[in-house]
């Protein structure tokens, strides 16, 4: 007798949107199955491997970093990947995969495609995950002033166009009119999206998120289930499922199509650019935070991520969102370098170097 297929839920949504906080909480909350988590993240080196490595015990984690998980490439990691865990299957229940904040997930959904993979994994769903008080400033707007925003909005959009669900994320400081303003948007832009989740402070409720079965082939009325419990106006079903027609994301042979019609969502705006810089220096924290909100500020950097070492001995994660950039404490790891992330579009490694050097006694390179 052949074992049923591993279910794979893909987790995508733009830079900063919240992929590895709410992964991290998920894996926390999930006590019945067992979990492989692949993370992919754009830039050289990997930052949410160790913030999620030291949650919990029990959970597999692949770190693919170094770009886009896509065809060839990275793409060929990525494979190399899924082989490994195929030879492991009996170990685990569920494989969870993070794409970075700039990919789009349908490079995944075809290599899961590949009759090499599609015999023993299947895909369960696709989720987006929103940064709800950017998308309410309008920053994914396609009118929105610079090209980096532009661009940011044409991956956003491809992002939503291949998400069954989409999960509103960072809402803890909305009230009702922002998250009905949020739907609607999200309903706009993204007709085919089947269920609209809200996660409050970061936090998914396992059984609307694994499990959902959306896309395989013996799919039954009664996997929307557990999605008819959802709390809350806003998480209801977007759709009837009888109304989605043959392009949707309900189908396993109608996604073949709309996958190989859309292959050239894969290909890379190649203005989005990424850099490391490190310091040998012990760090004033609050300093840093402030130099880095106006590096933000000045320049097209729409992400910061990495770990420093503060004045007080004390090792801290450093986050940015654009200009909204905190630190928290993380745990102490012997010899870890002090190094930042730094993700921008046509952005000056040089020029962010300067004014770093120009704000802090710190040397960072
Ligand atoms: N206020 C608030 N902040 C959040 C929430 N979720 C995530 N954040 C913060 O948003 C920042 C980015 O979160 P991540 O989980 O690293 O985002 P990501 O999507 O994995 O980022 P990339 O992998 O770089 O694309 C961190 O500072 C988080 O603490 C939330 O629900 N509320």
């Amino acid at each position: 007798m052949t074992s049923p297929k591993t279910p794979v839920t893909l987790v995508s949504g733009f830079l900063g949107s919240g992929k590895t906080t709410l992964l991290g909480n998920l894996l926390s909350q999930t006590h019945d199955r067992t979990l492989a988590l692949i993370v992919n993240e754009f830039g050289e080196v990997s930052i949410d491997g160790p913030l999620l490595e030291t949650r919990e015990d029990g959970v597999e984690l692949h770190d693919v970093h170094g770009g886009l998980l896509a065809y060839g490439g990275e793409g060929d990691a990525f494979r190399r990947t899924l082989r490994a865990l195929l030879e492991r299957r009996h170990t685990f229940d569920h494989v969870l995969i993070e794409t970075s904040g700039l990919a789009v997930p349908t490079a995944v959904m075809v290599t899961l495609q590949e009759p090499e993979f599609a015999a023993d994994f299947v895909l369960d769903a696709t989720l987006v995950v929103v940064d709800t008080p950017l998308l309410l400033a309008g920053a994914f707007g396609a009118d929105a002033g610079d090209e980096a925003a532009r661009s940011a909005a044409r991956v956003f959009d491809a992002q939503l166009e291949y998400a069954d669900v989409a999960v509103l994320n960072k809402i803890d400081g909305l009230n009702d009119a922002d998250l009905l303003q949020a739907e609607a948007d999200v309903r706009h832009r993204a007709p085919r999206v089947r269920f609209l989740e809200l996660a409050y402070e970061a936090r998914l409720d396992t059984q609307l998120t694994l499990g959902l079965n959306l896309h395989g082939s013996r799919r039954s009325a009664a996997h929307h289930a557990p999605v008819s419990g959802t709390p809350g106006d806003l998480a209801q079903p977007l759709h009837d499922h009888s109304t989605l027609d043959g392009h949707s994301h309900g189908d396993l042979d109608a996604h073949v199509h709309s996958l190989s019609t859309h292959q050239h969502f894969h290909e890379h705006d190649p203005g989005w650019q990424s850099f490391r810089l490190t310091s040998d220096d012990v760090q004033n924290v609050p300093e840093l935070v402030r130099t880095v909100q106006n590096v933000a500020r000045v320049f097209p950097v729409l992400r910061v991520k990495g770990f420093v070492q503060g004045e007080d001995g004390t090792r801290h994660a450093v986050q940015a969102v654009r200009s909204r950039v905190e630190a928290q404490p993380a745990p102490a790891k012997a010899d870890a370098p002090n190094e930042l992330v730094f993700i921008g579009y046509h952005v000056s490694r040089k020029k962010v170097i300067e004014a770093l050097q120009k704000a802090l006694p710190q040397r960072w390179a």
